[in-house]
């Protein structure tokens, strides 16, 4: 049933140094000083190995020496220690609590990115672009982590590499030539170890993509929101089975990974070996000869320790650093998105009438086929007006037009009476909706309190609140909810759970407190009983007076409060009239009409018709 998502490419390496680029000057900008001051931890890390290596070399020489009998200044060795010692533990804990500042920081500051990109998106084509789903989810996951994760793994890679490089240097002291043949011996095993990690990544990006599925199926099993279906249509088992098999599927493969990664790198695990026996072995056969000291011995034996460790940690960091980039990718493509919906520059003042003009408009989803096609119509202010029609004929597509949340592919929607007309898109977006208040269909469900979900962040005004609230039927209910409007609701904070109808009056409330010159109503009563349904009809007849109301309903009783009634059919408007116009008309309004009226036994009407419909 669940079809596979299409794979995404791997970045290549030219594109990973391009986010790279991008990427560390743009968070050195963010923090200079906290960058710097963890740059300045890793470069006193990288040596620290070094050091060691070397004091430890001096030491044994040194005791050689005091047995011998020769001069050897002990006391100021034992100082060293005890000093590289002691820089070792304070540039960790220092190392430690700048990383506590530094993920403070960029995670206020990555999530502030966001959430700033998306307050430049006047539309909704980003965010319901099915491309950009994956996405948001993993960018939103990834902000608190990531880029801490990514300048870790930089600093790292710098102490790493400053490490090795000085650890390779202390055996000069051998010979110039013992350093290269150390890294040729080791330089095949970390090529190789690097394209097992890249594998190992590739298969984890398609896992990031197939994970969304199963931690969906894991929801759908575990989450109350379905737990009815998941009850009454027996569907754990195939849940259960699902996510077996892909997560066994995806374990089988990381499996395969995993043990050709260990075989496959034995060969070049025994070159390694045998290119630091062989050196061990020279080593210690040219201090028999008394070329070599015994500290010098020390300083090879611990150096190609050190070189090994230091050299299996660089390639993994490329490898998590890698993934790190590629959350940065996505970072970047989603900040880069170009909206389809962008504000104006420079917005037109507010048309003194909201007159609402639509002109020869067609409009389509991204590149689908329309779903609104060469619609004109007039909507004068203070007009009722009921959108009538089948399911999909794109009454709500209008709305969106209308809130500017998309604009059309073709023709221009206008608001303004004659002589003052003005393009949405030339309007403040934010200015124009102010205008407008809207029980959208799938209404958002705010779990927080109900005096929060009514206001949303307006100021409060006790009298339009209550009246907003009795109105909208909300009051009623009120009295069963313990805290009254301070009640918190919904079930993600523990909060008291609403019906159906009792949310659908919230979001009338909502609605009604916001006052505004357009009132747009998507089905504002499919949830309500048929004597809320009235009283909402009576709230929204009285509040309709004197403001444009649109009307979008299956209802076709509730169309008697609209001055007058638009049908609309596969995007195009097909009837435009009174309700006694398009009665007598008899076309697709009539056959509806009579429909439903059969249905109710001739009264479908929750509210009393206007004089004159
Ligand atoms: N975000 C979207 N992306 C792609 N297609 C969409 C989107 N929203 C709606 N559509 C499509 O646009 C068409 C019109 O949908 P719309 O919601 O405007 O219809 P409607 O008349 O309001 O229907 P209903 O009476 O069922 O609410 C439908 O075919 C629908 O599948």
């Amino acid at each position: 049933m669940l079809r596979p998502l299409p794979q995404k490419e791997n970045l290549s390496n030219r594109e990973l140094l391009a986010v790279l680029t991008r990427t560390l000057p743009d968070l050195l900008r963010s923090a200079p000083v906290l960058v710097s001051l963890m740059l300045g931890m890793a470069v006193i890390q990288g040596v620290m190995p070094a050091l060691t290596i070397l004091l430890g070399k001096w030491t044994v020489d040194g005791v050689g020496a005091a047995l011998a009998g020769r001069d050897a200044n002990l006391s100021l060795l034992a100082a060293a220690w005890a000093g590289a010692a002691l820089l070792g533990q304070v540039t960790q804990v220092a190392a430690q609590v700048l990383q506590g500042y530094a993920a403070d920081h960029f995670t206020v500051q990555t999530m502030g990115r966001l959430m700033d990109k998306v307050g430049q998106l006047p539309g909704l084509d980003v965010l319901e672009d099915p491309r950009f789903h994956d996405d948001i989810e993993i960018l939103q996951m990834g902000a608190p982590r990531r880029p801490l994760n990514l300048v870790s793994t930089m600093l790292s890679l710098i102490r790493s590499v400053i490490s090795a490089l000085s650890v390779s240097a202390t055996l000069l002291s051998i010979g110039w030539w013992v350093p290269l043949v150390v890294v040729a011996g080791m330089l095949p095993a970390l090529l190789k170890q690097m394209e097992f990690y890249k594998l190992g990544w590739s298969i984890f990006i398609q896992r990031t993509q197939d994970s969304r599925e199963v931690n969906y199926l894991q929801r759908v099993a575990l989450r109350h929101e379905y737990a009815k279906e998941v009850r009454l249509y027996g569907l754990l088992p195939y849940l259960q089975s699902q996510y077996l098999t892909r997560t066994l599927d995806y374990q089988r493969t990381m499996r395969g990974v995993r043990n050709r990664q260990l075989v496959g790198i034995l060969p070049y695990q025994l070159l390694l070996l045998l290119v630091t026996a062989g050196l061990f072995v020279y080593v210690v056969g040219r201090a028999e000869q008394g070329v070599y000291s015994a500290g010098s011995v020390v300083l090879v034996i611990t150096a190609l320790a050190g070189l090994r460790g230091e050299l299996q940690t660089i390639s993994e960091l490329i490898s998590s650093g890698t993934e790190h980039l590629n959350w940065f990718a996505k970072l970047h493509r989603f900040l880069d998105s170009t909206p389809a919906v962008t504000l104006s520059p420079d917005p037109r003042p507010l048309p003194r009438e909201l007159t609402l003009t639509l002109e020869d408009v067609s409009f389509g989803y991204r590149d689908q086929a329309p779903v609104i096609e060469h619609l004109s119509l007039t909507i004068p202010e203070g007009q009722t007006v009921a959108i009538v029609g089948e399911n999909g004929a794109g009454k709500t597509t209008l709305v969106k037009l209308l809130l500017r949340f998309y604009d059309p592919s073709q023709g221009r929607v206008l608001v303004g009476g004659a002589g003052e007309q003005t393009d949405l898109r030339d309007l403040d977006a934010g200015e124009w909706r102010a205008q407008v208040a809207a029980v959208f269909q799938d209404f958002a469900r705010f779990e927080w309190t109900l005096r929060d979900n009514v206001t949303l962040g307006q100021p409060e005004n006790p009298a339009k609140l209550s009246h907003a609230v009795e109105a909208s039927g909300l009051g009623a209910a009120l009295g069963r909810v313990n805290g009254g409007l301070d009640a918190r609701i919904g079930q993600a904070f523990g909060g008291v759970d609403l019906s159906g109808g009792q949310w659908q009056k919230l979001a009338t409330a909502r609605a009604l407190y916001r006052e505004a010159r357009v009132l747009i109503l998507d089905e504002p009563t499919a949830a309500l009983d048929p004597r809320s349904e009235k009283e909402v009809f009576d709230a929204f007849a009285a509040l309709s007076q004197g403001r444009t109301t649109l009307l979008i309903t299956h209802r076709l009783g509730s169309v008697l409060m609209a001055d007058r009634v638009l049908v609309m059919k596969r995007g195009r408007l097909i009837e435009d009239g009174t309700h006694a116009e398009l009665l007598a008309r008899g076309g697709e309004y009539a056959e509806l009409w009579q429909l439903q009226a059969s249905q109710y036994g001739g009264d479908v009407s929750p509210v009393p018709a206007r004089p004159g419909a």
